[in-house]
């Protein structure tokens, strides 16, 4: 493993100039990889494992959108596409990917099949860490490990396609044979990482569920909504309003942060950019840490983890779910988003 340093601090990373392809494929040769749900993260994993030369079944409900999914996508029933339990009685490395809920659910399927010397692999932290609330906890004699990819499964599979490798966390829970290491690193350069940076079960959570919540899907929604909505208040027009608050930002600003950094990305705006931002990011620095520290001890607390544990468990949670989407896709600012994206040159022709 390399140590490199990250702002000062030495951290473990695997590269794949470290850990080639081929020493995975070699690693994992005699590895049945059973990839269980096929919704967002499992056809990521399961299409680069199986392009990446691995052997790599996909179990998934018949009857399901998911199973026509996975079939469409080239897993043949009765040869790489089964009913889950069927799929972990042939596994010897089970990747446990249903929804977080979903996993509870199934828990006493897939405990059955954990005959000694299996891997059980997670891409979150969640049923582990919260177990007094999920109930998993694993026998100890298999392997208990976990990689979860930075991002999107979407992404994950885009970015293999683009010949690019988004980054992943891994982590070992337990080490019941002694080739749990060489296990999680060969399925995290498998499934198409990037790099892998070393962490535990439980900061993965603890991470992923504040970023979620925070900068990366809900304050990033709250701040725009805060900013749309006073441009529109003192008389901007929606399409003003929508390019200064989101367009700009994700078509020439964030690209810019992406390639080479914040101090960058000022750089290359104006001076009188340059002066307000720096004269006004800390205002906002402070007004969230608040919030920020309140979503960390809520996580911490586990109280995150059981509002989606309660919510998800409920029968009528995707109409729910999907209802609560809509009422963003008709908000006025994301209508306004359609219409902006819609003018895109690329994008009409
Ligand atoms: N969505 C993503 O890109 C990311 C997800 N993860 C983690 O990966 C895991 C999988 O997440 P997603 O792909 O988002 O899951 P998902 O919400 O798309 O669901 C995956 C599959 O679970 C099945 N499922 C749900 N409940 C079930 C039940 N009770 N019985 C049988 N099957 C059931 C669904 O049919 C679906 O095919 C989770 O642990 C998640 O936290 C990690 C990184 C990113
Ligand atoms: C895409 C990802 O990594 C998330 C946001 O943590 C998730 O989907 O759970
Ligand atoms: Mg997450
Ligand atoms: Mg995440």
């Amino acid at each position: 493993m390399a140590k490199m340093n990250f702002g000062g601090v030495e951290e473990n990373v695997v590269t794949r100039e470290e850990f080639p392809l081929a020493k995975a494929q070699e690693t994992l040769k005699d590895e049945t990889i059973a990839v269980l749900g096929y919704g967002v993260q499992g056809p990521g994993q399961a299409l680069n494992l199986r392009d990446n030369g691995f052997n790599v079944i996909v179990g998934q409900r018949k009857n399901s959108k998911s199973w026509d999914k996975a079939v469409a996508d080239g897993w043949v029933p009765g040869e790489t596409l089964f009913e889950l339990e069927e799929a972990c009685e042939k596994a010897t490395i089970i990747q446990y990917l249903l929804s977080d809920a979903g996993q509870i659910s199934l828990w006493p399927t897939v405990k059955k099949h954990l005959t000694p010397g299996k891997a059980l692999y997670f891409s979150h932290g969640f049923a582990v860490t919260y177990k007094e609330r999920t109930g998993i906890i694993p026998p100890e004699d298999v392997d208990v490990i976990l990689v979860a990819p930075k991002g999107s499964g979407t992404s994950l599979r885009r970015m293999f396609l683009e010949g690019r490798g988004l980054n992943s966390s891994f982590a070992i829970f337990q080490d019941a044979t002694g080739k749990a290491k060489d296990r999680v690193v060969a399925l995290g350069i498998g499934v198409g990482s990037g790099y892998l940076f070393e962490t535990t079960f439980k900061r993965e959570v603890y991470s992923d569920l504040t970023g979620e919540r925070g900068t990366l899907m809900g304050a990033i929604q709250g701040i725009f909504a805060a900013q749309y909505e006073v441009l529109r208040k003192n008389g901007h027009t929606p399409s003003e309003a929508f390019n200064e608050t989101v367009e700009e930002l994700t078509q020439s600003l964030m690209p810019l942060v992406a390639e080479n950094g914040m101090d960058w990305m000022y750089a290359n705006c104006s001076t009188t950019a340059q002066r307000g931002a720096l004269d006004w990011w800390k205002k906002f620095r402070d007004a969230t840490q608040p919030v920020f520290e309140e979503l960390y001890s809520e996580v911490a607390a586990g109280n995150e983890a059981q509002r989606s544990i309660d919510s998800n468990s409920k029968s009528d949670y995707r109409v729910k779910l999907e209802g609560e989407l809509k009422e963003l896709h008709d908000s006025e600012m994301w209508k306004a988003g359609a219409t902006v994206r819609q003018l895109r040159p690329e994008n009409n022709g």
